[in-house]
């Protein structure tokens, strides 16, 4: 059982076997900065368990959209959304759904790694800190298990208390993630993780984003296409602030249903 207190009543078991769970259901949602309309009429379910990509060429809202699914994107000023994202049934939007509990639930790890200037280990231990942990023992083994999770231990166990950024680029982002790990999250929206890391760092980024979605549910914004057909279970393909298509990764990259989306994939644009 958590430690932390669950803030958002979580699904009970689904009933139905062959119906799928979703964390997130879109509807008709909407999103302007100032004047100009950056993400129209979304509709879409996003599954538990399950690695979402999203794909599109730049500029057409892939960041807006999932930083709208924490509600990141209203730090800034000008932004205003119509429409519902319902996270285990409740609209995000509602004010009653504390924006603090939504993030504590929907992590997000970020293009470029960006660790705290702390030890490994206090870059761990901070969130859960915050949320009101205080025993080291208790610190030590989310520590542990958040590291274990994110396939960095190994590599770090031995320099818990030395600064962060004496790592390099993939194990940070790997920190990031043991970070995100530490609040026990239930999503993990993750923003072009691997653009900024060498293509062995990147495939093993890779291979662990597989292994969390025993546990987590992931959405993960990617430019990469060959990186979205390797590593998804589903795939949605944005342009100019729609979606134009969104279906299983395997038929998306061997059967669209959209000209546009076989144009894209099949690299005539973007
Ligand atoms: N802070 C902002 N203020 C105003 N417009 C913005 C802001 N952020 C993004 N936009 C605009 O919203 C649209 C979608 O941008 P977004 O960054 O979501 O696209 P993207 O698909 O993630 O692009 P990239 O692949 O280049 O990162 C673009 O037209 C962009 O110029």
């Amino acid at each position: 059982m958590s430690i932390f207190t669950k803030a958002v009543i979580q699904d009970t078991e689904p009933v139905q076997t062959n119906k799928q769970s979703h964390v997130f259901e879109i509807s008709d949602l909407n999103l302007w900065y100032g004047e100009d309309q950056a993400l129209k009429d979304i509709n879409m379910d996003i599954a538990q368990n399950e690695i979402t990509a999203i794909i599109g060429p730049s500029g057409c809202g892939k960041s807006t959209f999932i930083k709208t699914l924490n509600r990141m994107v209203e730090m800034i000023p000008t932004v205003k959304t119509s429409g519902t994202i319902k996270y285990n049934d409740r609209n995000i939007f509602d004010p009653k759904f504390a924006v603090e509990d939504l993030r504590t639930q929907v992590g997000m790890v970020f293009q470029k790694p960006n660790p705290f200037p702390k030890t490994i280990y206090e870059n761990i231990a901070y969130g859960p800190k915050i949320h009101g942990i205080k025993k080291k023992q208790d610190l030590d083994e989310i520590v542990e298990k958040s590291l274990k999770d994110a396939a960095i231990w190994n590599e770090v166990k031995d320099r818990l208390h030395e600064n962060a950024y004496g790592l390099s680029g993939g194990q940070q982002q790997r920190l990031c993630i043991a970070r995100c790990l530490a609040i026990e999250p239930d999503v993990i929206l993750m923003d072009e993780p691997t653009s900024a890391l060498d293509p062995i760092s990147t495939l093993k980024l890779e291979e662990l984003v597989q292994n969390l979605k025993q546990k987590y549910s992931i959405v993960i914004v990617t430019h990469n296409m060959q990186q979205a057909a390797r590593v998804s279970d589903k795939t949605a393909f944005f342009l100019n602030g729609e979606l134009i298509e969104y279906s299983n990764t395997n038929k998306l990259f061997s059967n669209p249903n959209d000209k546009r989306t076989e144009d894209y994939i099949t690299g005539r644009f973007g």
